[in-house]
């Protein structure tokens, strides 16, 4: 119900409710107030502030209260609508769907191609920004600072952006100062002749604070409302691990108050930067890790509470495998957040890795959509779904990755061994992909593209404590494929990929299943990884009867159970 306020003009009323001289009362209420004095009333309905007064008798005012109230619009009741039309979704946009101002404007289309929806709006940097300014960053160091200016990456993002600003028809001061601050910043780097990742995380902050700057700001020119944000100032707050920051509990109540406040106050659409936090103790720009927007509005929806989370990529969703591996992948319609996040953590670039944690949270559907295709159904991620007919829903591959085989030099029996390995791996804060043990011998495997691992694999004293203890082999160039599904079917999972991989010649070096109960790890060796994830598609996704199989309970001898006639 809106408040009304009611203010006497009875001097004498007005001595008397001194201390609440405007009183916030319901229409029930009037009744009492008028009673007590049959004067003059100065009614205001909705904030007081509204243009909604009127002078009315004390003998009337209950049933002017009412009529007002119906008749008019008044502030609370605005306020109320401006509340319900807050956020419904977030949608994500990668570098893929905003590359060029064409695309810019087809996903302003589609964004108003959903009228009934009132989003947040998360952007990657165009294109290959990314990419394009941690080349400039590297070459700075080495270039010289006269040198600067000249550096091709820059005059290709210069080029993008006059370009975008200039097709988009706006004024192009949305991005020469950052386009020129962007210079200077690689001729400081240059001077210095260092790249720290500090600089790093503040030097590829420039691509998304271009792209949401130039699509606010057509937004605007088209008539849509827009209103745009860097996270790092409204309340994305990380740890301090610049170039993979995780993002800090504090951060939801903080976006969310921001992003509320500025809505209820004067509503735009917010287009914020994915990608991007602030170290909590540095106060600096960090960054999320690469693809990090993705986990931008998982967090965004977790915060605000919203019914769905949409990221639009390239692709029509989340694909039975990487199609620049092959191009049969098909889409997957469904999946859980434990299936994708496996999935993005053992490398399908589709996702990032840590986003589906703050979707799981707060039990938000996450859809993935293809911003050049819209039509196409995508993919739904939610919490469960029906498993019953389901034997694999991806195969992903991880390339270029280390493995670590490590034997006990003590025999069997010898308490403590693989405690003592994992003691070492902490105080060397190496963290491991897969994992396969017995009592006396593991293997493992290490990802080249996190720091740790990198040094550990260059520097083979990082090995020596564990030579203490065992012995190491380290071997190069292997690959992870992670088969993704329903363990339930571990079995049939297992016959059917090792009988591909054994048709194909392959060896597996190494077997593990994740406790998560959605994923199978092969190790084979890198260079015949990619056969073996085509082979693998066409057995699984292309063949056509795994479902028969599905069907048909097994005796223990392998053949079908026969089904039994029974007559009534
Ligand atoms: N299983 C998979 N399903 C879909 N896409 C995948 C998969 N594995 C790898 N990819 C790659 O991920 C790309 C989409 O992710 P990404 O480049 O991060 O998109 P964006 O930049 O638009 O967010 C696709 O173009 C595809 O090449
Ligand atoms: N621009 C960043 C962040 C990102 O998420 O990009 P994309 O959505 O295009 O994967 C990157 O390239 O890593």
């Amino acid at each position: 119900m809106a408040a009304a306020r009611v203010r006497c003009h009875c001097n004498a009323l007005f001595t008397s409710h001194r201390n609440s001289s405007t009183l916030p009362i319901s229409p029930t209420r009037v009744g009492f107030t008028a009673l007590k004095c049959p004067r003059k009333f100065l009614l205001s309905i909705g904030d007081g502030s509204s243009s909604c007064t009127r002078n009315v008798s004390g003998s009337c005012l209950k049933g002017t209260v009412r009529a007002v109230m119906e008749e008019e619009k008044t502030g609370a009741i605005k306020e109320r609508e401006v509340e319900e039309k807050r956020f419904t979704c977030v949608m994500k946009f990668g570098g893929s769907s905003v590359a060029t101002a064409e695309r810019m404007g087809e996903v302003a289309d589609l964004i108003l191609a959903f009228p009934e929806e009132s989003p947040v709006i998360v952007l990657s940097a165009m294109g290959k920004t990314t990419n394009n300014l941690l080349l400039a960053g590297e070459k700075a160091v080495s270039c010289g600072v006269s040198n600067a200016s000249e550096i091709e990456e820059l005059s290709v993002i210069k080029e993008l952006h006059l370009r975008t600003v200039k097709e988009l028809k706006i004024d192009p001061s949305v991005v020469t100062s950052f386009l020129e601050e962007l210079e200077q910043l690689l001729k400081g780097i240059a001077m210095m002749k260092e790249l720290t990742l500090r600089t790093r995380d503040y030097l590829v902050s420039f691509g998304e604070c271009l792209s949401t700057r130039i699509f606010a700001a057509y937004l605007n020119k088209i008539g849509v409302k827009a209103r745009q944000y860097d996270a790092f100032e409204i309340g994305f707050i990380t740890t301090d691990d610049f170039t993979n920051g995780d993002i800090l509990e504090a951060t939801y109540p903080a976006v969310a108050k921001r992003l509320y406040d500025d809505w209820m106050h004067d509503p735009a659409v917010p287009i914020i930067t994915g990608f991007l936090g602030k170290g909590w103790k540095t106060g600096a720009v960090t960054t999320l890790g690469r693809g990090g927007s993705d986990l931008t509005a998982t967090t965004i929806g977790k915060a605000l509470g919203l019914q769905e989370i949409q990221v639009w990529k390239d692709v029509d969703g989340v694909l039975t495998c990487d199609p620049t591996i092959y191009k049969r992948a098909t889409p997957v319609p469904f999946l859980t957040f434990d299936e994708a996040a496996e999935l993005a953590y053992f490398g399908a670039q589709v996702l990032h890795p840590q986003s589906m944690r703050p979707a799981r949270e707060g039990e938000i559907p996450v859809r993935v959509k293809n911003s050049y295709n819209p039509k196409a159904p995508g993919t739904i991620i939610t919490k469960t779904r029906d498993m019953t007919k389901t034997v694999l829903t991806s195969i992903v591959l991880k390339r270029n990755v280390t493995m670590l085989d490590i034997a006990s030099t003590r025999m069997l029996g010898q308490v403590g061994f693989l405690a003592k390995v994992f003691s070492i791996f902490e105080d060397l804060e190496i963290s491991v992909d897969v994992v396969a043990t017995s009592e006396v011998s593991l293997s493992l495997t290490l990802d080249p593209s996190k720091l740790w691992s990198r040094e550990l694999i260059q520097q083979a004293s990082s090995l020596e404590e564990l030579e203490k203890i065992a012995v190491v082999n380290l071997s190069k160039g292997r690959a992870i494929i992670s088969l993704i599904g329903n363990v339930q079917h571990s079995s049939l999972i297992l016959e059917r990929a090792f009988h591909v991989l054994w048709t194909k010649g392959i060896n597996v070096q190494m077997i593990s299943q994740g406790a998560s109960k959605v994923n199978i790890s092969l190790i084979v060796n890198d260079d015949e990884a990619e056969g073996c994830v085509e082979a693998l598609h066409k057995s699984f996704f292309e063949s056509g009867d795994l479902s028969e199989l599905l069907i048909q309970p097994r005796l223990g001898n392998g053949s079908p159970v026969r089904t039994m006639q029974v007559d009534n």
